[in-house]
């Protein structure tokens, strides 16, 4: 069987609209390339039907949400909520496929709803164009190579799942061409131990296959490298503990938020990367010059490390629970310009234990949780900051004498740093308290539970809220809301108090 490589004629445009609250909804954005049917913002994608990728087909500029999140923050008493609607197809740079069917006939895609029946999504429109040609690279290569998909009855098979992430940063390709011409780092998820362990010749055979194929030497240069991840657990946890770089370059690097990103396989990455870039620029203005950060749930400190460089941060704290992240931070922390005059920190811990301690001394916090929301002891430190600055007011010293006097090895060593640079100018240690929160979610519903939260208690007041549309086609939609510290001062008391004013 030959599987062509095939490059798909999408639009190209970035579309962007925006919805601000008080204006009119906005009319379907138009690409370039109008599609033919019954709105030039429709999907048109032929597995709709059977894949559980997409949740609706029309109007991908406005997704279902964006109603609901307009009138939430209206509420709210944010007044200029925004939208922005991003690009609406081959948005996906970062995909996860599971691999099922037979060696002549392999699906890659994935799950039916509610089942573990593998969609084979060869045209898929969410993903970046150099996914698919992947995707059937891999399929030929399969069958070439007689390579078994994995079968979760039996357990048996070779080839389980396939993490592909797209980089669009190569400074060799003209600017407007980049994006396109994105290269892929192939991650195949082995079913055995190691790669001593048999059947490691097949690997090594589908690896070799692939770059010659989509390698530099392929004409077509399409795969930019290929790692393995070992996993033979039978649950469904996609990826094991072992990884191996095969072929290609091992540092995969990215330009986002005004940094160069560097993301190894095993780390968190964002879908949609031209998305985010737009979610950092904005989040960045929300940032004061010089402030200190910290920022919880952090991955590889992308937000932080955009916000030290854009920001000129004195200090920038980044907590992340997967430790697999670590490296990923370092070679970004390393490719910084060295202009940057920043104390900054990576810390292998758990936000959630805690959290209080590392939100002493900073000026500002973003928060990036996974879809569930904040953990519940972070909803608290959140809500109870202003006791914990009258304690740490009323004993001096407060921060010295809590780390001297705490003794449990793992909360020590989690406040040890992982990582960490020091700055060149010797800064006052800070006793601040934050004064300004940055929530940044892709969990509308858990969103909306934490913010009510949030402001039950007056402690903070919610200033700014946008959303951006980083998965077309779903129903989620990633919100960056601001909030700042004390109530919002209501008109009628500005009235009253001008009352009292002697004249
Ligand atoms: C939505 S991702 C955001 C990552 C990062 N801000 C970014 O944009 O690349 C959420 C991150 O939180 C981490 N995480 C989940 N639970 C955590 C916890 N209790 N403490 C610290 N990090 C946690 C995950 O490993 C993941 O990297």
């Amino acid at each position: 069987m030959s599987v062509s490589l095939t490059s798909f004629a999408l639009p190209t445009t970035i579309v962007t609209s925006r919805l601000s609250v008080s204006a009119a909804p906005s009319t379907a954005a138009s690409p370039r390339l109008p599609l033919p049917g019954p709105s030039s913002s429709s999907l048109q994608c032929q597995h709709f039907q059977s894949c559980s990728g997409c949740s609706h087909e029309l109007d991908l500029d406005r997704p279902p949400a964006l109603e609901e999140a307009a009138k939430f923050f209206k509420d709210a008493g944010v007044s200029d909520f925004t939208f922005d609607s991003c690009r609406l197809w081959e948005w996906r740079c970062r995909a996860k496929l599971a691999v099922r069917g037979t060696s002549d006939g392999p699906l890659i895609g994935l799950y039916k709803e509610g089942t573990h029946e593998v969609v084979d999504i060869p045209l898929c429109q969410a993903h970046h164009s150099s996914i698919n040609a992947v995707v059937n690279l891999l399929k030929q290569g399969i069958v070439e190579l007689n390579i078994q998909p994995y079968d979760e009855d039996l357990r048996t098979g070779e080839l389980r799942y396939i993490q592909m992430a797209v980089t669009t940063y190569d400074t060799s390709i003209p600017a407007a061409e980049r994006y396109q011409r994105g290269k892929v780092q192939v991650a195949l998820v082995w079913n055995s131990r190691s790669e001593h362990s048999p059947g490691s010749e097949k690997l090594n055979a589908l690896s070799d296959f692939l770059w010659r194929k989509g390698g530099p030497r392929s004409g077509v240069h399409i795969i930019h490298s290929i790692w393995v991840n070992f996993q033979t657990s039978s649950n469904n946890i996609i990826f094991g503990n072992r990884w191996r770089h095969l072929l290609g370059e091992r540092d995969f690097w990215e330009r986002i938020g005004g940094i160069d990103v560097s993301l190894a396989p095993s780390s968190f990455g964002q879908a949609n990367t031209l998305a985010f870039d737009s979610l950092l620029r904005k989040l960045q203005k929300y940032v004061p010059f010089g402030s200190s950060v910290v920022d919880l749930y952090a991955g590889a400190g992308i937000i932080g490390l955009s916000v030290a460089v854009t920001r000129k941060c004195r200090a920038v704290k980044c907590i992340e629970i997967n430790k697999e992240s670590k490296i990923s931070f370092e070679q970004t922390l390393s490719r910084l310009p060295k202009t940057v005059d920043s104390s900054i920190s990576w810390h292998h811990a758990d936000a959630s234990i805690e959290p209080l301690h590392w939100l002493e001394g900073s000026d500002v916090i973003v928060v990036d949780p996974p879809r569930k929301g904040l953990d519940q002891s972070v909803i608290f430190a959140l809500q109870n900051l202003v006791s914990s600055e009258r304690k740490a007011a009323n004993a001096s010293a407060s921060s010295t004498l809590k780390a001297k006097d705490e003794k449990r090895p793992w909360v020590l060593r989690a406040r040890e740093a992982s990582v960490h640079i020091e700055s060149k100018t010797s800064w006052e240690e800070s006793q601040s308290w934050p004064q300004t929160l940055i929530y940044i979610s892709c969990g509308w519903e858990s969103f909306k539970e934490d913010c009510r939260y949030l402001l039950s208690k007056k402690v903070w007041r919610l200033e700014k809220a946008h959303a951006f549309n980083f998965f077309p086609g779903t129903q989620s939609i990633e919100v960056l809301a601001v909030f700042k510290r004390g109530p919002r001062s209501s008109k009628k008391k500005k009235k009253s108090a001008k009352k009292k004013t002697p004249k």
